[in-house]
């Protein structure tokens, strides 16, 4: 049995990485990312992970994803490029140019989402961090596909897709079994568990959010935290700090909707960051 609680993580960690941006810098400043999202049947998920990577400020963003998507995709955020996920050159070219790589959300199992998780897992290097979620969470589970990159691994399941990778029912996904299972998986991976009040394990750390409610129980919710992420940690490097601030922020823009919204839309957090953000950039305690 548990006896310690896990650390909360603190607000005052969105005001210490959200800081003002400089006067001089441009959008290369601000990181390149790559999002690989998308199917003929989760559009959405490309859509709102990529909406949310941009809207969170990441500088440059590229959505690898298939050619039916581009139009819906580029009507709903023109901000960012579009690649074919099919074109094997161009998404080398992609996965070696960008500092983060999100993977999954929307993907599907399909031996094309197969290929393109191998892809990323051989192709990235220590200076770039690796973000899976969703499909990529699957397909590794279901494929036993190493996780044998040197860059930052990022994992962000939900106890459902953790129990499939960790074998771990969800009872069975205490603190102790699950530092057990990454160390399996790979030592230096860091591992996001998503449910109620999610857990982050960080090395031989782990915290939790103290935020988060029933209302964001629908669905495209991880997708958008997956982008908040990679928009973050393309803007304000990664760092654990990076990723306990984009991990709350999710939640607590959750939690001011739900004030008056029974249910929370991913969109409507997504709307909301900007001018979150700039709030907490220009206060000074
Ligand atoms: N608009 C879209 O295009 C959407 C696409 N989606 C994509 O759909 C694909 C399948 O993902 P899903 O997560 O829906 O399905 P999965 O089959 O991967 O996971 C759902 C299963 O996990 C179990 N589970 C246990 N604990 C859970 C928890 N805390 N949260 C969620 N599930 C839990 C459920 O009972 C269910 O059996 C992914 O690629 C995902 O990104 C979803 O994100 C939904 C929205
Ligand atoms: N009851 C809840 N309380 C707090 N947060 C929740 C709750 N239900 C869902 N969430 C959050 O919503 C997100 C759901 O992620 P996920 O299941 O991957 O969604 P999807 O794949 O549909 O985008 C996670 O960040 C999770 O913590
Ligand atoms: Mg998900």
């Amino acid at each position: 049995m548990e006896v310690l609680a896990m650390e909360k993580i603190s607000k005052t960690i969105l005001k210490q990485v959200i800081i003002p941006r400089k006067p001089e810098s441009y959008k290369g400043t601000y990181g390149k990312t790559l999002i690989i999202a998308g199917s003929t049947h989760f559009g959405g998920a490309a859509i709102l992970a990529t909406s949310a990577t941009v809207h969170a400020g990441a500088g440059l963003v590229t959505v690898a994803t298939t050619p039916e998507k581009f139009t819906a995709i580029n009507t709903n955020i023109p901000e960012a490029m579009t690649i074919d996920y099919h074109n094997k050159k161009e998404l080398l070219a992609a996965i070696l140019n960008n500092n983060v790589i999100a993977i999954g959300p929307g993907l599907g199992t399909s031996s094309v989402a197969v290929g393109l998780v191998k892809a990323v897992l051989n192709n990235t290097k220590t200076d770039q961090t690796v973000i899976l979620d969703a499909s990529a969470l699957t397909i590794i589970a279901e494929e036993k596909i190493p996780l044998q990159t040197t860059a930052h691994i990022i994992m962000t399941p939900h106890q459902g897709e953790w129990q499939r990778l960790s074998q771990l029912a969800i009872p069975d996904q205490t603190e102790f079994n699950n530092f057990e299972k990454i160390q399996g998986l790979n030592p230096d991976a860091v591992l996001i568990l998503k449910k109620h009040h999610s857990e982050i394990y960080y090395q031989d750390m782990s915290f939790q959010i103290d935020a988060g409610n029933p209302g964001m129980a629908t669905g495209g919710m991880g997708d958008t935290l997956t982008g908040i992420m990679a928009g973050f940690i393309s803007q304000f490097g990664y760092s654990l700090a990076t990723i306990q601030a984009a991990l709350l922020i999710h939640s607590v823009v959750g939690d001011k909707l739900s004030k008056k919204q029974y249910v929370v839309l991913p969109s409507k957090i997504i709307e909301k960051l900007p001018k979150y953000m700039a709030e907490l950039s220009t206060q000074t305690k």
